[in-house]
């Protein structure tokens, strides 16, 4: 299924539409399981969801739980986490439970320990979703310059990882080198999936995403095995080179 790319005329805007979709994407699950699992990225994704989520009391964050798409080994308080940027703009100021906020390993994570942190995330997941592939009712991914999202890079040979379900990563081309990414079997498993992107500096990349899907680039392959649709929220800059007819109303 093609892509339902959403643009937005700036980016509080974006924030504000993805507020709404998040908030009622955490309802439905809430109703139909009791939880909301969510993954989310790093870079700049956190501020551009939390913008507007940090204020709405229409959502039962009590409830959520609260996943890595990929996160770098670091420390915890360091200024590279993924984790520590959501916690910033976010977690610190709604109440998902913190035993419902699934971090990275921060021992492994300290020592640079990309295979430990894999091993331990693929655990944790286990733990929450059993045996079965995890099931996220929204992964919330990022896009790269480069086209990358989560931690999986143009050309890597993670592209094709298809049995973990939580790989680690020791030569990203964007520091730190050490990493830990879900792989396409899990993105790909999602009950939701949306990149959020914003800036003239994606424009080019949002564009070949969007309109050259033969590229297979790492934001390419992010396919839902269910015929769901992959959704893109963006700000008017980033939309800038695409085709009108192919940016839907939110
Ligand atoms: O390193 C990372 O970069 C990507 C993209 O970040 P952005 O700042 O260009 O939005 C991000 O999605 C990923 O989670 C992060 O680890």
């Amino acid at each position: 299924m093609p892509s339902t790319v959403y643009a937005f005329p700036t980016t509080d805007a974006l924030s504000g539409g993805l507020n709404t979709f998040v908030e009622k994407l955490s309802r439905e699950a809430i109703a139909d399981h009791g939880s909301f699992s969510v993954a989310v990225s790093g870079g700049s994704l956190p501020k551009l969801l939390s913008k507007e989520l940090v204020n709405n009391k229409q959502v039962d964050f009590s409830k959520w739980h609260v996943f890595w798409a990929d996160e770098r080994c670091v420390g915890l308080d360091h200024a590279d986490s993924n984790y520590l940027e959501l916690k910033k703009t976010l977690l610190d100021q709604v109440n998902v439970p913190a035993s419902q906020v699934h971090t990275i390993n921060s021992k492994y994570a300290v020592e640079k320990n990309a295979a430990a942190s894999a091993d331990d995330y693929e655990q944790q997941l286990k733990g929450f979703f059993g045996s079965n592939l995890p099931s996220f009712d929204l992964i919330l991914l990022g896009m790269g310059p480069d086209g990358h999202c989560c931690s999986l890079f143009p050309g890597h040979p993670l592209l094709e990882e298809h049995s973990r379900w939580v790989a680690p990563i020791t030569d990203s081309p964007k520091p730190p080198p050490e990493r830990i990414t879900l792989t396409y079997p899990v993105v790909n498993n999602a009950k939701n999936v949306a990149f959020v992107t914003a800036g003239e500096g994606k424009q080019e990349m949002v564009q070949k995403i969007i309109e050259q899907p033969e590229l297979r680039l790492p934001c390419q392959r992010v396919q839902s095995i269910n015929n769901g649709p992959v959704y893109w929220f963006v700000d008017e800059a980033a939309a800038g080179r695409l085709e009108k007819k192919l940016v839907s109303k939110f």
